[in-house]
Protein backbone atom coordinates (compact mmCIF):
# COMPACT_ATOMS: atom_id res chain seq x y z
CA UNK A 1 0.00 0.00 0.00
CA UNK A 2 1.25 3.37 -0.90
CA UNK A 3 1.87 5.86 1.87
CA UNK A 4 0.64 9.33 1.13
CA UNK A 5 4.35 10.86 1.56
CA UNK A 6 4.91 8.86 -1.73
CA UNK A 7 2.79 10.96 -3.68
CA UNK A 8 5.41 12.78 -5.49
CA UNK A 9 2.75 14.90 -7.58
CA UNK A 10 -1.15 15.22 -6.49
CA UNK A 11 -3.63 16.70 -8.74
CA UNK A 12 -6.72 17.96 -6.88
CA UNK A 13 -9.63 18.52 -8.77
CA UNK A 14 -7.55 20.38 -11.20
CA UNK A 15 -9.08 22.21 -14.10
CA UNK A 16 -8.18 24.64 -17.03
CA UNK A 17 -11.47 26.48 -18.77
CA UNK A 18 -10.44 28.33 -21.04
CA UNK A 19 -12.62 32.32 -21.54
CA UNK A 20 -13.88 30.96 -24.63
CA UNK A 21 -15.66 28.51 -22.44
CA UNK A 22 -13.81 25.56 -23.81
CA UNK A 23 -13.14 23.00 -20.89
CA UNK A 24 -10.06 21.86 -21.61
CA UNK A 25 -10.02 19.84 -18.57
CA UNK A 26 -12.83 19.70 -16.19
CA UNK A 27 -12.01 18.27 -12.98
CA UNK A 28 -9.20 15.64 -12.70
CA UNK A 29 -7.97 14.51 -9.39
CA UNK A 30 -4.71 12.02 -10.38
CA UNK A 31 -1.71 11.24 -8.07
CA UNK A 32 1.67 9.98 -9.23
CA UNK A 33 3.63 7.95 -6.79
CA UNK A 34 7.32 8.98 -6.47
CA UNK A 35 9.46 7.23 -8.57
CA UNK A 36 6.94 6.30 -11.01
CA UNK A 37 6.30 7.15 -14.41
CA UNK A 38 2.54 7.85 -15.05
CA UNK A 39 1.38 8.01 -18.54
CA UNK A 40 -1.27 10.18 -19.56
CA UNK A 41 -3.14 8.45 -23.04
CA UNK A 42 -6.03 9.61 -24.96
CA UNK A 43 -7.65 10.90 -28.34
CA UNK A 44 -6.39 13.88 -29.38
CA UNK A 45 -7.68 17.13 -27.51
CA UNK A 46 -8.59 15.52 -24.46
CA UNK A 47 -6.35 17.60 -22.24
CA UNK A 48 -3.34 15.88 -21.83
CA UNK A 49 -0.81 18.26 -23.19
CA UNK A 50 -3.10 20.91 -21.27
CA UNK A 51 -2.65 18.79 -17.79
CA UNK A 52 0.85 18.57 -18.25
CA UNK A 53 1.61 22.01 -18.30
CA UNK A 54 -0.74 22.80 -15.68
CA UNK A 55 2.04 20.94 -13.47
CA UNK A 56 4.71 23.19 -14.39
CA UNK A 57 3.08 26.48 -14.84
CA UNK A 58 3.05 26.67 -18.39
CA UNK A 59 -0.74 27.03 -18.03
CA UNK A 60 -2.58 27.95 -15.24
CA UNK A 61 -5.70 26.09 -13.58
CA UNK A 62 -8.55 28.28 -13.51
CA UNK A 63 -9.98 25.31 -10.59
CA UNK A 64 -8.12 22.65 -8.21
CA UNK A 65 -4.78 22.50 -6.71
CA UNK A 66 -1.50 21.14 -8.00
CA UNK A 67 0.74 19.95 -5.01
CA UNK A 68 4.37 18.53 -5.90
CA UNK A 69 6.35 16.96 -2.88
CA UNK A 70 3.60 18.38 -0.36
CA UNK A 71 4.25 22.01 -2.12
CA UNK A 72 0.60 23.43 -3.48
CA UNK A 73 2.92 24.87 -6.69
CA UNK A 74 0.47 27.03 -7.51
CA UNK A 75 1.70 29.26 -5.01
CA UNK A 76 5.11 28.64 -6.21
CA UNK A 77 7.22 30.99 -8.92
CA UNK A 78 7.22 29.26 -11.60
CA UNK A 79 10.47 30.26 -13.09
CA UNK A 80 12.21 28.51 -10.03
CA UNK A 81 9.57 25.65 -10.30
CA UNK A 82 10.18 24.80 -13.75
CA UNK A 83 13.74 25.12 -13.39
CA UNK A 84 13.46 22.03 -10.81
CA UNK A 85 11.22 20.01 -13.55
CA UNK A 86 12.52 18.64 -16.26
CA UNK A 87 10.08 18.47 -19.42
CA UNK A 88 11.00 16.95 -22.24
CA UNK A 89 8.17 18.36 -25.82
CA UNK A 90 8.07 16.79 -28.92
CA UNK A 91 10.95 18.21 -32.01
CA UNK A 92 12.20 18.95 -28.57
CA UNK A 93 12.84 22.64 -28.66
CA UNK A 94 17.20 22.91 -28.77
CA UNK A 95 18.38 25.95 -29.68
CA UNK A 96 19.59 26.51 -33.20
CA UNK A 97 22.61 28.17 -32.88
CA UNK A 98 24.13 26.35 -29.70
CA UNK A 99 25.78 23.11 -29.31
CA UNK A 100 24.56 20.10 -28.40
CA UNK A 101 26.93 20.74 -25.00
CA UNK A 102 25.36 24.36 -24.58
CA UNK A 103 21.65 23.24 -24.87
CA UNK A 104 22.06 20.39 -22.79
CA UNK A 105 24.08 22.70 -20.22
CA UNK A 106 21.23 25.08 -20.22
CA UNK A 107 19.70 24.73 -16.88
CA UNK A 108 23.18 24.11 -14.86
CA UNK A 109 24.35 27.69 -16.45
CA UNK A 110 20.98 29.18 -15.50
CA UNK A 111 21.36 27.96 -11.82
CA UNK A 112 24.87 29.43 -11.97
CA UNK A 113 27.09 26.16 -11.76
CA UNK A 114 30.70 26.33 -12.25
CA UNK A 115 31.37 25.84 -15.81
CA UNK A 116 33.97 22.53 -15.19
CA UNK A 117 31.01 21.15 -12.96
CA UNK A 118 28.41 21.44 -15.88
CA UNK A 119 30.79 20.18 -18.32
CA UNK A 120 31.12 17.23 -16.68
CA UNK A 121 28.00 17.05 -16.24
CA UNK A 122 26.83 17.44 -19.57
CA UNK A 123 29.76 14.99 -21.05
CA UNK A 124 27.91 12.51 -18.41
CA UNK A 125 24.73 13.05 -19.85
CA UNK A 126 25.81 12.82 -23.03
CA UNK A 127 27.10 9.09 -22.40
CA UNK A 128 23.99 8.08 -20.48
CA UNK A 129 21.37 8.85 -23.35
CA UNK A 130 23.90 7.14 -25.73
CA UNK A 131 25.68 9.57 -27.41
CA UNK A 132 29.64 9.59 -27.76
CA UNK A 133 30.39 13.76 -25.74
CA UNK A 134 33.90 13.66 -28.34
CA UNK A 135 31.36 13.24 -31.55
CA UNK A 136 28.52 15.28 -30.52
CA UNK A 137 29.03 17.61 -27.77
CA UNK A 138 30.42 20.16 -30.37
CA UNK A 139 27.73 20.07 -33.37
CA UNK A 140 25.27 21.91 -33.74
CA UNK A 141 21.12 20.37 -33.65
CA UNK A 142 20.97 20.53 -37.16
CA UNK A 143 23.54 18.05 -37.67
CA UNK A 144 21.96 15.22 -35.88
CA UNK A 145 19.46 12.80 -36.54
CA UNK A 146 15.25 13.23 -35.55
CA UNK A 147 16.54 10.40 -32.69
CA UNK A 148 19.57 12.01 -31.78
CA UNK A 149 18.06 15.38 -31.35
CA UNK A 150 15.34 13.76 -29.03
CA UNK A 151 18.12 11.97 -27.04
CA UNK A 152 19.91 15.30 -26.53
CA UNK A 153 16.31 16.52 -25.56
CA UNK A 154 16.49 14.07 -23.08
CA UNK A 155 19.77 14.89 -21.67
CA UNK A 156 18.77 18.23 -21.41
CA UNK A 157 15.87 17.54 -19.34
CA UNK A 158 18.30 15.48 -16.55
CA UNK A 159 20.60 18.10 -16.71
CA UNK A 160 20.49 19.40 -13.15
CA UNK A 161 19.42 15.81 -11.57
CA UNK A 162 15.07 17.19 -11.59
CA UNK A 163 13.32 14.85 -9.34
CA UNK A 164 10.00 15.69 -11.58
CA UNK A 165 10.39 14.71 -15.41
CA UNK A 166 7.34 15.86 -17.82
CA UNK A 167 7.73 14.31 -21.32
CA UNK A 168 4.99 15.65 -23.73
CA UNK A 169 4.94 13.18 -27.22
CA UNK A 170 8.18 12.86 -26.42
CA UNK A 171 9.54 10.38 -29.45
CA UNK A 172 6.18 11.51 -31.30
CA UNK A 173 8.35 13.10 -33.94
CA UNK A 174 10.52 10.19 -34.91
CA UNK A 175 10.18 7.28 -37.61
CA UNK A 176 8.55 3.64 -35.88
CA UNK A 177 12.53 2.02 -36.06
CA UNK A 178 13.95 4.57 -33.88
CA UNK A 179 11.37 5.12 -31.70
CA UNK A 180 11.16 1.94 -30.75
CA UNK A 181 14.98 2.20 -29.84
CA UNK A 182 14.02 5.25 -28.09
CA UNK A 183 11.55 3.55 -25.65
CA UNK A 184 13.42 1.11 -25.14
CA UNK A 185 16.54 3.00 -24.23
CA UNK A 186 14.43 5.40 -22.37
CA UNK A 187 12.76 2.24 -20.25
CA UNK A 188 15.78 0.98 -19.26
CA UNK A 189 17.28 4.72 -18.30
CA UNK A 190 14.15 5.28 -15.78
CA UNK A 191 14.92 1.72 -14.21
CA UNK A 192 18.27 3.22 -13.11
CA UNK A 193 17.35 6.77 -12.83
CA UNK A 194 13.59 6.08 -10.92
CA UNK A 195 12.42 9.50 -11.72
CA UNK A 196 9.07 10.75 -11.05
CA UNK A 197 7.89 11.03 -14.66
CA UNK A 198 4.58 12.21 -16.18
CA UNK A 199 4.59 10.82 -19.71
CA UNK A 200 2.29 11.78 -22.16
CA UNK A 201 1.29 9.93 -25.96
CA UNK A 202 -1.86 8.90 -27.79
CA UNK A 203 0.03 6.15 -27.83
CA UNK A 204 -1.41 2.97 -26.06
CA UNK A 205 1.33 0.39 -27.15
CA UNK A 206 4.22 3.34 -25.57
CA UNK A 207 1.58 4.28 -22.53
CA UNK A 208 1.47 0.24 -21.31
CA UNK A 209 5.60 -0.25 -22.38
CA UNK A 210 6.82 2.35 -20.45
CA UNK A 211 4.45 3.29 -17.78
CA UNK A 212 3.89 2.08 -14.62
CA UNK A 213 0.74 2.95 -14.31
CA UNK A 214 -1.88 4.27 -16.82
CA UNK A 215 -4.21 7.14 -17.04
CA UNK A 216 -6.70 6.89 -19.96
CA UNK A 217 -8.04 10.45 -20.38
CA UNK A 218 -11.65 11.10 -22.18
CA UNK A 219 -12.28 14.52 -23.81
CA UNK A 220 -12.30 17.54 -20.83
CA UNK A 221 -9.85 15.28 -18.64
CA UNK A 222 -12.37 12.68 -17.94
CA UNK A 223 -10.09 10.50 -16.29
CA UNK A 224 -12.14 7.18 -17.00
CA UNK A 225 -9.41 4.49 -15.63
CA UNK A 226 -5.97 4.66 -14.00
CA UNK A 227 -4.47 1.56 -13.16
CA UNK A 228 -1.10 -1.25 -13.85
CA UNK A 229 -0.99 -1.47 -17.93
CA UNK A 230 -1.92 -4.76 -17.17
CA UNK A 231 -5.15 -4.35 -15.67
CA UNK A 232 -6.23 -1.28 -17.86
CA UNK A 233 -5.55 -3.57 -20.76
CA UNK A 234 -7.43 -6.93 -19.25
CA UNK A 235 -9.75 -5.33 -17.30
CA UNK A 236 -11.54 -2.15 -19.14
CA UNK A 237 -13.13 0.18 -16.33
CA UNK A 238 -15.75 1.12 -19.61
CA UNK A 239 -16.58 1.20 -23.27
CA UNK A 240 -14.38 4.07 -23.87
CA UNK A 241 -11.36 2.18 -22.55
CA UNK A 242 -12.12 -0.91 -24.24
CA UNK A 243 -12.16 0.89 -27.40
CA UNK A 244 -9.23 3.00 -27.16
CA UNK A 245 -6.76 0.06 -25.65
CA UNK A 246 -7.92 -1.95 -28.99
CA UNK A 247 -9.17 -5.17 -30.18
CA UNK A 248 -5.35 -6.49 -29.82
CA UNK A 249 -5.33 -5.75 -26.41
CA UNK A 250 -5.19 -9.32 -25.06
CA UNK A 251 -1.72 -9.57 -27.32
CA UNK A 252 -0.55 -6.31 -25.54
CA UNK A 253 -1.23 -8.08 -22.35
CA UNK A 254 1.31 -10.62 -22.77
CA UNK A 255 3.74 -7.78 -23.51
CA UNK A 256 3.44 -6.13 -20.35
CA UNK A 257 2.98 -8.95 -17.90
CA UNK A 258 6.45 -10.08 -16.11
CA UNK A 259 6.65 -13.14 -15.25
CA UNK A 260 5.89 -14.31 -11.42
CA UNK A 261 7.15 -16.64 -9.49
CA UNK A 262 3.78 -18.17 -8.69
CA UNK A 263 3.53 -18.52 -12.35
CA UNK A 264 5.89 -21.54 -12.70
CA UNK A 265 5.19 -24.96 -13.00
CA UNK A 266 7.88 -27.80 -11.62
CA UNK A 267 8.82 -29.94 -14.04
CA UNK A 268 10.84 -33.34 -13.65
CA UNK A 269 14.57 -32.45 -13.36
CA UNK A 270 16.83 -34.85 -12.99
CA UNK A 271 20.73 -34.26 -11.91
CA UNK A 272 23.28 -34.49 -15.01
CA UNK A 273 24.92 -36.83 -12.54
CA UNK A 274 21.85 -39.13 -12.37
CA UNK A 275 21.91 -42.80 -12.92
CA UNK A 276 19.29 -43.20 -15.78
CA UNK A 277 16.88 -45.11 -13.49
CA UNK A 278 16.94 -41.96 -11.43
CA UNK A 279 15.91 -39.94 -14.39
CA UNK A 280 13.10 -42.35 -16.05
CA UNK A 281 11.75 -42.39 -11.81
CA UNK A 282 11.67 -38.78 -12.15
CA UNK A 283 9.38 -38.82 -15.42
CA UNK A 284 7.52 -41.38 -14.45
CA UNK A 285 6.58 -39.57 -11.32
CA UNK A 286 5.28 -36.66 -13.35
CA UNK A 287 3.66 -38.88 -15.77
CA UNK A 288 5.55 -37.65 -18.44
CA UNK A 289 8.26 -38.68 -21.33
CA UNK A 290 11.21 -35.88 -20.67
CA UNK A 291 12.66 -34.21 -17.83
CA UNK A 292 14.73 -31.22 -17.68
CA UNK A 293 18.62 -31.73 -16.76
CA UNK A 294 20.85 -29.49 -14.10
CA UNK A 295 24.28 -29.66 -12.99
CA UNK A 296 25.16 -29.36 -9.44
CA UNK A 297 24.28 -25.67 -9.14
CA UNK A 298 20.90 -26.32 -10.62
CA UNK A 299 21.89 -24.77 -13.63
CA UNK A 300 19.73 -25.75 -16.92
CA UNK A 301 21.71 -28.20 -18.88
CA UNK A 302 19.59 -29.51 -21.90
CA UNK A 303 16.77 -31.84 -21.77
CA UNK A 304 16.13 -35.52 -22.02
CA UNK A 305 13.35 -37.72 -23.89
CA UNK A 306 12.23 -41.06 -21.88
CA UNK A 307 13.26 -42.88 -25.45
CA UNK A 308 16.92 -41.55 -24.90
CA UNK A 309 17.97 -42.88 -21.89
CA UNK A 310 17.05 -46.58 -23.12
CA UNK A 311 20.52 -48.71 -23.54
CA UNK A 312 22.31 -46.25 -21.56
CA UNK A 313 23.60 -46.10 -17.76
CA UNK A 314 24.09 -42.36 -17.73
CA UNK A 315 22.05 -39.25 -18.91
CA UNK A 316 23.04 -37.05 -22.07
CA UNK A 317 20.66 -34.11 -22.51
CA UNK A 318 20.35 -32.66 -25.84
CA UNK A 319 20.55 -29.00 -25.57
CA UNK A 320 17.67 -26.78 -25.12
CA UNK A 321 17.18 -23.76 -26.39
CA UNK A 322 13.35 -23.01 -24.72
CA UNK A 323 14.82 -20.78 -22.17
CA UNK A 324 14.00 -17.25 -20.97
CA UNK A 325 15.32 -14.67 -18.29
CA UNK A 326 13.61 -14.09 -15.13
CA UNK A 327 13.02 -10.60 -16.33
CA UNK A 328 11.51 -11.54 -19.78
CA UNK A 329 7.66 -10.59 -20.01
CA UNK A 330 4.85 -13.42 -21.03
CA UNK A 331 4.93 -12.30 -24.33
CA UNK A 332 9.01 -13.50 -24.93
CA UNK A 333 8.06 -16.26 -23.00
CA UNK A 334 5.41 -17.62 -25.57
CA UNK A 335 7.75 -15.82 -28.44
CA UNK A 336 9.99 -18.53 -27.68
CA UNK A 337 7.83 -21.23 -26.74
CA UNK A 338 6.57 -21.05 -30.83
CA UNK A 339 9.95 -20.32 -32.35
CA UNK A 340 11.39 -23.85 -30.75
CA UNK A 341 7.77 -25.29 -30.97
CA UNK A 342 8.39 -25.83 -27.65
CA UNK A 343 5.64 -27.65 -24.81
CA UNK A 344 6.68 -25.62 -22.06
CA UNK A 345 9.78 -23.23 -21.23
CA UNK A 346 12.52 -23.12 -18.99
CA UNK A 347 12.55 -19.64 -16.87
CA UNK A 348 15.82 -19.11 -15.21
CA UNK A 349 17.96 -16.82 -13.04
CA UNK A 350 20.39 -14.50 -13.36
CA UNK A 351 23.35 -17.31 -12.96
CA UNK A 352 21.22 -19.91 -15.02
CA UNK A 353 19.57 -21.48 -12.43
CA UNK A 354 16.02 -23.61 -13.14
CA UNK A 355 13.56 -21.74 -11.78
CA UNK A 356 11.03 -23.67 -13.02
CA UNK A 357 9.04 -23.99 -16.60
CA UNK A 358 5.84 -22.07 -18.27
CA UNK A 359 3.27 -23.98 -20.17
CA UNK A 360 0.55 -22.48 -22.19
CA UNK A 361 -1.55 -23.20 -19.38
CA UNK A 362 0.49 -21.34 -16.67
CA UNK A 363 1.08 -18.95 -19.28
CA UNK A 364 -2.85 -18.32 -19.27
CA UNK A 365 -2.99 -18.51 -15.49
CA UNK A 366 -0.66 -16.02 -15.42
CA UNK A 367 -2.42 -13.82 -17.68
CA UNK A 368 -5.52 -13.89 -15.39
CA UNK A 369 -3.90 -13.19 -12.29
CA UNK A 370 -2.00 -9.92 -13.37
CA UNK A 371 -4.85 -8.21 -13.34
CA UNK A 372 -5.66 -8.81 -10.11
CA UNK A 373 -2.11 -7.44 -8.51
CA UNK A 374 -2.30 -3.42 -8.82
CA UNK A 375 -1.70 -1.33 -5.57
CA UNK A 376 -4.08 0.90 -4.39
CA UNK A 377 -3.47 4.72 -4.59
CA UNK A 378 -4.05 7.01 -1.49
CA UNK A 379 -6.79 9.44 -2.63
CA UNK A 380 -5.56 12.87 -3.94
CA UNK A 381 -7.40 14.97 -0.50
CA UNK A 382 -4.98 12.22 1.46
CA UNK A 383 -1.65 13.57 0.08
N1 LIG B 1 -6.06 28.79 -25.87
C1 LIG B 1 -7.08 27.95 -26.01
N2 LIG B 1 -8.34 28.41 -26.08
C2 LIG B 1 -9.40 27.56 -26.19
N3 LIG B 1 -9.29 26.22 -26.22
C3 LIG B 1 -8.06 25.70 -26.13
C4 LIG B 1 -6.88 26.50 -26.03
N4 LIG B 1 -5.82 25.70 -25.98
C5 LIG B 1 -6.27 24.44 -26.06
N5 LIG B 1 -7.63 24.42 -26.15
C6 LIG B 1 -8.48 23.22 -26.25
O1 LIG B 1 -8.30 22.42 -25.09
C7 LIG B 1 -8.48 21.03 -25.41
C8 LIG B 1 -7.33 20.20 -24.84
O2 LIG B 1 -6.12 20.48 -25.53
P1 LIG B 1 -4.78 19.66 -25.24
O3 LIG B 1 -3.71 20.28 -26.04
O4 LIG B 1 -4.59 19.53 -23.80
O5 LIG B 1 -5.16 18.23 -25.86
P2 LIG B 1 -4.27 16.92 -26.03
O6 LIG B 1 -5.02 15.81 -25.38
O7 LIG B 1 -2.89 17.16 -25.58
O8 LIG B 1 -4.34 16.74 -27.60
P3 LIG B 1 -3.27 16.21 -28.70
O9 LIG B 1 -3.07 14.75 -28.45
O10 LIG B 1 -3.99 16.47 -30.00
O11 LIG B 1 -2.04 17.04 -28.54
C9 LIG B 1 -8.62 20.97 -26.91
O12 LIG B 1 -9.97 20.78 -27.23
C10 LIG B 1 -8.13 22.31 -27.39
O13 LIG B 1 -8.79 22.71 -28.57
Amino acid sequence: MHRSEDAAIVLDAVGKRYPDGTTAVGSLSLTVPRGELVALVGPSGCGKSTTLKMINRLIEPTSGRIVIDGQDVTKADPVALRRGIGYVIQNVGLFPHQTIRDNVATVPSLLGWKRRRARERVDELLDLVGLEPETFGDRYPHQLSGGQRQRVGVARALAADPPVLLMDEPFGAVDPVVRDRLQDEFGRLQDTLGKTVVFVTHDIDEAVRLGDRVAVLAGGGDLRQYDSPAVVLGDPADDFVAQFVGSERGLRRLAVTPIEAEDLEDPPVVRATSAESAAAAAMDRADLPYALVVDAEDRLRGWVHHEQLRDRTDVRPRRMEAYVGRDASLKEALSVMLRYDAGWVAVLDDDGRLLGVLTPESLHAALRRSIRTTEPLPLPDAG
